[in-house]
């Protein structure tokens, strides 16, 4: 990471950061010397779904807690390669540099320091984790939380986790639109999502008018797991009446002062000033694209992976890509950086593997042909 300067806004006034390697120094009105410290930090997953925890020994900063492990961030290290050395020190399992995917960063003030947290997700490593400084170890599989305290800063992170990879979006009125009778409708959506869910658990996304959006809900929700999520995209109100989360298109996120009262909310981006916005008003996830082009937004330039990566590196809520995209997308997504991948179409083929560039954003005419 190279040497930056980076004006921030702060409670209390403008912070000017002078971001200087690993440990750095914030000059700020009324507090002229916090300690900044850049720390990296894995979430380990097993196929399970269960994360790796370890509880911070005696004598060490908050003992007891439960934290990702990790550490900080030395000089002359990106976060990615301290993590490699950290995991190796303190777990002694090996991790390859192309298995540490970026996910989300986090920053937090300890009475001690205002840290940094680099969050990377890693599947993939070799060798059994063994406890070399934490007092102990322990696999939680989120969202339940089975030990106790958390670190302060991990609250959100760990309900990050219970996040699906995979974001089913409806388009049971584009296949109306397309002139297929309602019944067949219901039930190809219905049948894409348990396609879906033989995957692993889905964050089913429901776009739809109002009466078709209830419809659909009702149809779906016998199908869900205790691990899957639904949100509406649509009223907060209509929201609440069905018990769902919500997610905002971007007009509506851009008009919004604070964060809709519901459990769950997301919503959808298009670029970096709206995710800042999503992350301003601590939303549990944004929806990044089109990656690539869709002939359902012409004028939209696509982003590819690298535009995508650009805009959600260092984003503090986790992001989904979108846009021609399907589960066999999913590898280069984590690479990319994105939390997982949100599809339409890619998921009502047969295929799952479908996801040229047109498989997400058909007009109705062409879903005809
Ligand atoms: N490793 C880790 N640190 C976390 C997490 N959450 C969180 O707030 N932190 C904070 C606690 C500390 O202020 C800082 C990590 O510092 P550390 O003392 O563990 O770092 P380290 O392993 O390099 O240890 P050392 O050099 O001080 O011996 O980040 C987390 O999930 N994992």
């Amino acid at each position: 990471m190279g040497d930056r300067a980076r004006l921030a806004f702060r409670p209390g006034g403008l912070a000017v950061r002078a971001r200087l390697g690993g440990a750095t120094w914030l000059a700020a009105q009324g507090a002229s010397r916090v300690k900044r410290v850049e720390v990296a930090a894995a979430v380990l997953r097993r196929d399970d779904g269960a994360v790796l925890l370890g509880q911070r020994a005696e004598g060490t900063f908050c003992p007891g807690y439960w934290e990702f492990p990790g550490g900080k961030v030395e000089p002359g290290e990106t976060p990615a390669q301290a993590l490699v050395r950290e995991l190796a020190e303190e777990l002694e399992i090996a991790v390859a540099p192309e298995d540490v995917l970026p996910w989300v960063v986090r920053e937090h003030a300890y009475a001690h320091a205002h840290v940094r947290l680099h969050f990377f997700r890693i599947v993939r490593w070799s060798g059994e984790p063994r406890a070399r400084i934490h007092a102990a170890l322990a696999w939680v599989r989120p969202p339940a939380m089975t030990v106790a305290p958390l670190l302060p800063a991990n609250g959100p992170v760990w309900k990050f986790l219970a996040l699906p990879e995979r974001m089913l979006v409806s388009g049971v009125a584009a296949m109306l639109e397309a002139g297929e009778p309602l019944a067949g409708a219901l039930e190809r959506q219905e049948d894409a999502l348990v396609r879906a869910r033989a995957l692993g658990s889905v964050l089913v996304q429901v776009r739809e008018p109002a009466a078709l959006a209830e419809a659909l809900v009702r149809r779906l929700r016998p199908q869900l797991g205790p691990e899957d999520l639904l949100v509406l995209n649509g009223e907060v109100d209509a929201a609440r009446a069905l018990g769902t989360g919500l997610h905002l298109p971007q007009r509506r996120l851009e008009s919004l002062s604070r964060r809709p009262d519901l459990p769950w909310v997301g919503a959808s981006v298009h670029e970096a000033s709206a995710l800042h916005r999503a992350e301003a008003l601590a939303l549990d996830y944004a929806v990044l694209g089109p990656v690539r082009p869709t002939r359902s937004h012409p004028g939209t330039a696509a982003l590819g992976w690298q535009g995508f990566e650009e805009i959600a590196r260092g984003a503090s809520i986790p992001v989904y890509a979108i846009g021609g995209l399907g589960p066999a997308d999913l590898e280069d997504a984590r690479r990319a950086g994105a939390h997982g991948v949100a599809g339409i179409r890619a998921w009502w083929s047969q295929v799952y593997c479908d996801s040229s560039p047109d498989s997400d954003g058909l007009s109705p005419a062409e879903a005809r042909r």
